[in-house]
């Protein structure tokens, strides 16, 4: 393999949930979703140096991530537990996403590792395996795996890819940090939104269901969709705390962005209906570079 392959910067993109529906609650506790993953051009990068002896580690530490509890670790290991590698590798990871913002960083970084690796070990793996493979580290995975912006049903597993317009969002990120775990097992939970259709979704749109209860646990999360609504409709994504509005161009969004209150973070990206990661792997596929 061409030397060049180890040291390319491997894309791991956000998402966001332009409707989140919770349709019910599975007798295992988890709830079905109907949720719109939109496909950003902005996130992390990775980059992996594979090794022969075996060994997964990170080239260096993430803040407040334990590397045994890393998303990239665990997704590097389930990929030698299902295909038997004894290959390894040091994996180096730019942050840009977030952490436990409701934008799937650490759900791209899990499903990017999975398919760089995947190609790197010659593992050989389709990408509905590996997509089975990353289900077992969160119901996020597979959506990057599969790589397109896509209807999700099921716990996010089930899904059907749609195209959707390239509008550009500013993505605002106050300073709290929200747990999923926590929000769906709040009694207070809205849990019986009736099933659509994702043509309705597209002809009508849809809610959060988290949002109303995010919005009056956090205060912050209220202020910045109170904040954003002065530009659009905003929204937030996955189970919060990142809250976005859509703009028609990257020139609205960026002049919003240059007036956000400092003590929140924002950045702004194009919606894709490809994800970067996948017009890498073409790329490389093409040319073997
Ligand atoms: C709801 C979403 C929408 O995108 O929220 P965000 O995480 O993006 O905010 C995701 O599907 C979340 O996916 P992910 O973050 O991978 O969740 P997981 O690690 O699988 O689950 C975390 C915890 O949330 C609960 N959980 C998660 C997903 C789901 N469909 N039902 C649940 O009840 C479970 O208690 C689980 O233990
Ligand atoms: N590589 C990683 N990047 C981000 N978060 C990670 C990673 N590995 C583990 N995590 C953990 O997963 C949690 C959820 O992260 P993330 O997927 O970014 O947010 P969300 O699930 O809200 O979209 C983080 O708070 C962090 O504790």
């Amino acid at each position: 393999m061409p030397d060049q392959m180890t040291t390319l910067r491997w894309p791991a993109p956000a998402k966001l949930n332009l409707c989140l529906h919770i349709t019910g609650r599975r007798p295992d506790g988890y709830h079905n979703l109907q949720t719109l993953f939109q496909l950003l051009n902005y996130g992390d990068f990775l980059e992996f140096h594979p090794a022969d002896d075996g060994r997964v580690a990170l080239a260096q530490p993430m803040r407040d991530v334990a590397e045994a509890d890393n998303l990239v670790v665990k997704a590097a290991r389930a990929l030698q537990q299902a295909t038997g590698c004894t290959k390894g590798a040091t994996i180096s990871i730019d942050k840009r996403i977030p952490l436990g913002g409701g934008l799937g960083g650490g759900s791209s970084n899990a499903a990017t590792t999975l398919v760089a690796l995947n190609y790197l070990w010659s593992t050989g793996l389709s990408l509905p395996h590996l997509a089975e493979v990353g289900l077992q580290l969160g119901a996020d995975v597979p959506v990057f795996i599969m790589g397109q912006t896509a209807w999700a049903e099921g716990i996010g597993e089930r899904l059907t890819p749609v195209q959707m317009p390239g509008l550009w969002y500013l993505v605002v990120t106050p300073n709290c940090h929200v747990s999923t775990a926590a929000i769906f097992s709040n009694k207070d939970l809205t849990r019986d939104t009736a099933d659509i259709t994702v043509a309705a979704f597209l002809e009508q749109g849809g809610q959060n269901d988290c949002q109303a209860l995010v919005a009056t646990l956090y205060p912050q999360v209220r202020q910045v969709i109170d904040w954003l609504n002065q530009f659009g409709a905003a929204q937030m994504t996955g189970t919060g705390a990142s809250v976005y509005c859509a703009f028609a161009s990257a020139e609205a969004a960026q002049a919003v962005l240059c007036i956000l209150p400092k003590r929140w973070q924002g950045f702004v990206a194009q919606a894709v209906n490809a994800s970067p990661l996948h017009n890498l792997l073409q790329e490389v596929d093409v040319t073997g570079a």
